[in-house]
């Protein structure tokens, strides 16, 4: 379960990301984040696996008090919440079971650390991770070899060898095409269902998140301005969430207009 209670989050510059956020989200959850650009989206993500640190008011994660956490505290903490990126963060000139591998590296030995050895164990998780994501066939091709589609199932095979409770997706399928896209939401929406991990994702397509998420949570302004089923999802409800983004495009295309 992940709690927000009371959360402000204002960065050194004095932005007000969040403000005043009250949420909770069970276990085996799949919630879409939706909003504008800037609306806090990437903030409210970052701050559940402590990347950003709350300013004020109460994050607890599995029980556990995340603005409390300490030194090395936070990177166990961390271990147990993976995290995907729009830009897949992969070492690209190497092989793909060696990316996955590497999520191993914090628990080696110092011998096994400047050796490079994995233990069979960890090699059997990574496969099985690969596995997972449909991609084993892949495993000792190079990174820079495969498509934007499978570069990002490699990070989600990454993540799961660490066998998260629960993944966050900041942006996973923003540089992707509208075919990779669906594929790799296939991957999430089997992974949440099957291996009963939490997804939180952060996007800017409504409609996939309408698509695969069970709940949308909308944010503008730092605020939470929606929460509900995905279902219950109307139009009246999208234009709350991005109020202001109708009247600026009309604003363009009355200014195009005017040039023709
Ligand atoms: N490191 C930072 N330092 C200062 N201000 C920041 C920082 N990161 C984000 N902000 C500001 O906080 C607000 C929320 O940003 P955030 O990145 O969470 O929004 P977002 O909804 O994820 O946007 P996008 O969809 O464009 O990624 C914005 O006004 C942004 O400019």
């Amino acid at each position: 379960m992940i709690e927000f209670i009371n959360v402000d989050k204002v960065y050194p510059n004095k932005v007000k990301a969040l403000q005043n956020i009250n949420l909770k989200i069970g276990k085996g959850e799949f919630v879409a984040v939706i909003g504008l650009s800037g609306a806090g989206k990437s903030t409210l993500i970052r701050c559940i696996n402590r990347m950003h640190d709350i300013s004020s008011g109460q994050l607890i994660v599995d029980g556990v008090d995340v603005k409390k956490l300490k030194g090395k505290e936070i990177r166990k903490f961390r271990r147990r919440i993976g995290m995907i990126f729009q830009s897949f963060n992969l070492v690209t000139r190497t092989t793909v079971i060696k990316n996955v591998l590497v999520s191993f590296v914090p628990q080696l030995s110092f011998v096994r650390k400047i050796t490079g050895l994995f233990a069979k164990e960890q090699k059997i998780k990574a496969l099985t991770a690969l596995d997972q994501v449909g991609i084993l066939d892949k495993a000792y091709v190079r990174v820079d070899q495969l498509s934007g589609g499978q570069q990002q199932r490699v990070a989600l095979a990454r993540t799961l060898a660490q066998n998260p409770d629960i993944l966050l997706a900041d942006e996973p399928i923003a540089s992707l095409d509208p075919v990779t896209s669906k594929q790799v939401m296939e991957d999430f929406k089997r992974i949440n269902r099957e291996m009963n991990i939490s997804v939180i994702m952060n996007i800017h397509h409504v409609e996939v998140a309408l698509e695969y998420a069970d709940r949308i949570i909308g944010v503008r302004e730092g605020q939470v301005v929606y929460d509900g089923k995905s279902a219950d999802v109307t139009d009246d409800v999208l234009d709350h969430i991005y109020k202001g983004k109708t009247e600026e495009v009309m604003e363009e295309v009355k200014g195009e207009q005017a040039y023709v």
